[in-house]
């Protein structure tokens, strides 16, 4: 019988396997950040070991940084970053730290420096590390006791998952990305479906994605509860990964691609689940409630509860949104947009901001916030940094900003954003904060109105 994609991927990975006990993989790539490393590190410190693998483990600060940059008033953020510089200069790992020009969320920069390549076992203490299997590999979060074991020993154990196929036929229709796809996917599926599975993204709507829109899909399998999510390899992957700096070059390109191409599901693989959806049927697409499930089509209403899955779930998040069921998404006010954060933080999705924003003016507060400083560095030399300031839009410099509350871009109580980011949970963004998940083409378009709105509707 054939094997899936992820399940070759697996198997090239298994160090060790024994009866009764998790696989001991090997991992290809550690991403390190300054939330989940701390105790990681003092762990090997306390042994006396040191990093296994510097060569293969690449740290950044992100979460903590504000985007204004100026020193870190917050102790807790301050001395967390602090931390990671004085671990990565002991433990001799590589840090892109607040300033230089490779820094940037944790997520954006390993594709961004080819560092993540097809077929690889990528790891890092951060649940949105799902992004990276958009290039065909494994790549999931793990905690902070795990981050110590990876950096001890460049393996880590774990039980291989189910397999899920999510089958998207037909095109997007024009004005629908990628993240309207994940948020129908996640609206289907539920924020528990793809719980104990790796799910492997197919079908011609997929196939048509740019990596950009592959890594959007995949960040989010995390928010539908998926260990992982992966997409095979294509020309598409291998255009986006060419030049790249720790991209292979020359003969090593050559086999490095030819390798690549057998990395598909084969044709008589059985995954253990199918979900099927029509990209044909999706419009741009929104969440009314506290967790990324919670969504509707912008042209819908906010659902009464009794209509949902979880009345009694569906209740709670329209009071702490403050939402009355039956009123049309487009009439929902919202004081702040975000753009950016590991989701939508990417020059693709910042063309498409500036493509609304190009001659109109902001209404709410706009936070534009490149996911790194090469995407910030390659925005402004498009000059797209100058549609946003004439807009009216904040341009800030790289980090995960107000996609959570661990920096100064927050919310305040009470307030709501349409926000590019990935989750809308309560006090995500700020305490009593209110987030709307939406397209960087739904944010643009909504900070021009002051309604949740499409560029359509402009
Ligand atoms: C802080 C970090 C551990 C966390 C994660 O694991 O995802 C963060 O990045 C998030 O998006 O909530
Ligand atoms: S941008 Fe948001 S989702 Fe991504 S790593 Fe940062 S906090 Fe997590």
């Amino acid at each position: 019988m054939g094997r899936t994609l992820a399940e070759k991927v697996w198997e090239q990975h298994v160090v060790r396997r024994a009866e009764g006990e998790p696989d001991l993989l090997y991992i290809d790539l550690h991403l390190v950040h300054e939330v989940t490393s701390p105790q990681a590190f003092d762990g090997l410190r306390m042994a006396g070991r040191p990093v296994r693998r510097p060569d293969l483990t690449i740290a950044t600060e992100d979460h903590n940084v504000p985007t204004v940059r100026g020193p870190i008033s917050d102790p807790v953020s301050r001395v967390q970053v602090e931390t990671l510089r004085k671990n990565c200069a002991e433990f001799g790992v590589r840090l892109h730290p607040m300033g230089d020009a490779g820094q940037g969320v944790v997520h954006i920069i390993g594709p961004q420096f080819g560092l993540t390549q097809p077929g690889m076992t990528i790891v890092c203490g951060d649940s949105h590390t799902s992004t990276h299997g958009a290039f065909g590999g494994i790549a999931f979060g793990i905690g902070t006791s795990e981050v110590e074991h990876v950096l001890a020993t460049q393996t880590l154990p774990a039980y291989r998952p189910k397999t899920m196929a999510i089958e998207v036929s037909g095109r997007l229709p024009p004005g629908v990305t990628a993240k309207d796809l994940i948020l129908a996917i996640i609206a289907k599926i539920g924020t528990g479906g793809g719980q104990g599975y790796i799910v492997e993204y197919r079908g011609e709507a997929v196939r048509a994605l740019s990596m950009e829109g592959r890594m959007t899909v995949c960040n989010m399998s995390i928010e539908a509860g998926a260990r992982a999510g992966l997409i095979a390899p294509d020309e598409t992957t291998f255009a986006y990964l060419e030049g790249r700096p720790h991209a292979p070059t020359g003969a090593d390109w050559d086999a490095a691609v030819e390798y690549w191409r057998s990395l598909v599901t084969d044709e008589d693989a059985v995954f253990d689940t199918v979900v099927e959806i029509d990209a044909t049927t999706l419009t741009p697409f929104v969440t009314w409630g506290t967790n990324p499930g919670q969504g509707a089509p912008l042209g819908a209403a906010v659902p009464r509860p009794e209509d949902t899955d979880d009345p009694a779930a569906a209740a709670r998040a329209l009071e702490y949104m403050g939402l009355t069921a039956g009123t049309p998404l487009r009439d929902v006010a919202v004081d702040t947009v975000f753009v950016g954060s590991c989701t939508n933080g990417r020059l693709e999705d910042l063309r498409a901001v500036a493509d609304v924003l190009r001659g109109r003016q902001v209404v709410t507060r706009t936070l534009i916030v490149p996911g790194s400083m090469l995407v910030k560095l390659q925005a402004e030399q498009e000059g797209l940094h100058e549609v946003f300031t004439a807009a009216g839009a904040e341009w800030r410099e790289a980090g995960c900003s107000m996609c959570l509350g661990m920096n100064p871009d927050t919310l305040a109580p009470g307030e709501r954003s349409a926000s590019t980011s990935n989750r809308n949970f309560e006090g995500r963004q700020g305490k009593g904060g209110r987030t709307h998940l939406v397209s960087p083409q739904v944010a643009a378009a909504t900070a021009v109105t002051g309604r949740l709105t499409a560029p359509a509707d402009l």
